[in-house]
């Protein structure tokens, strides 16, 4: 399943059990040699929710949260009847979050999902590659650093993804987030994500660029955020109170794999 392009393999864990998620997780996740993805998550059941989603990145790194993935096991739990009110908690590795599926004949389109209160720091400079680098360090449940550009296009992000991403300020690494403010209600952005590399999308990404800019003044508190996958809507209506997040979740295929012979290969 997908959102906005941001891409996972999901296991239903009801039913299956995977034994070694991080290796999976790279194995799965490489677009030659496996299936193709930005990482794996596994739904679980939970006592303290609907259902539990827990996430790896690409190389194999476990994430807390992931703003796009959980709307995709909203829509698997849903439409496969293990969850029966489109109003569902999912617990994370980050906290429960408060979920609000909007549905068309009985499917689903787009997701509400309360992100939780961001937590924005106060800007920083860092030097990296000898270059100077003004940020935003924002915790939406897992990190990221937030720039703001004239002109987000242009940048070569497989240069600057890595060189912040690894940058010793970030001890445990950190998702990288690029802006670009269009206008008051409306910012493009690019994300390198940690343990994956530059994505389509960024759920938490998106929010976290978005907390950024509110509380430098740039934009209104309802903005869209143009990311190279699609839109996704974000209210932040009160700043002691959740950001709440808007977007699709797609599913593209259901298949089997043999996970002994293939992690042998
Ligand atoms: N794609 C995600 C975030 C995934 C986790 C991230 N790479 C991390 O390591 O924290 C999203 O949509 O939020």
């Amino acid at each position: 399943m997908h959102g906005l392009g941001n891409d996972y393999v999901y296991v239903n864990c009801y039913e299956e059990s995977i034994e070694a998620p991080a290796l999976v997780a790279k194995a799965v996740s490489d677009r030659h040699f496996g299936i193709g993805a930005d990482g794996l998550i596994l739904i679980q059941p939970s006592e303290k929710a609907d259902c539990r989603m827990v996430m790896y990145n690409a190389d194999g790194s476990r994430g807390a949260m992931c703003g796009n993935g959980i709307r995709c096991v909203a829509k698997y739990v849903y439409e496969s009847g293990r969850v029966q009110s489109p109003r569902m908690n999912i617990e994370t590795d980050s906290g429960i979050r408060r979920l609000f599926c909007r549905t068309r004949n009985g499917k689903i389109n787009l997701v509400d999902v309360e992100m939780g209160i961001p937590v924005v720091e106060k800007r920083e400079v860092l030097e990296a590659g000898g270059r100077s680098f003004s940020f935003t360090p924002v915790n939406m449940g897992n990190p990221h650093a937030v720039l703001f550009y004239t002109d987000v296009e242009s940048l070569d992000l497989m240069d600057l993804g890595p060189l912040l991403e690894r940058h010793e300020r970030f001890p445990d690494r950190t998702n990288v987030e690029f802006a670009q403010v269009l206008d008051a209600q409306n910012i493009r952005l690019r994300v390198w994500e940690r343990g994956t590399g530059e994505t389509m999308a960024c759920g938490t990404g998106a929010c976290a660029a978005c907390a950024a800019a509110i509380s430098m003044g740039l934009v209104k508190r309802k903005v869209v955020m143009h990311l190279t996958g699609g839109r996704l809507d974000i209210t932040w209506a009160n700043p002691g109170g959740p950001m709440v997040m808007t977007g699709p979740a797609a599913e593209v295929f259901r298949g089997e794999i043999s996970l002994k012979d293939f992690l042998k290969n």
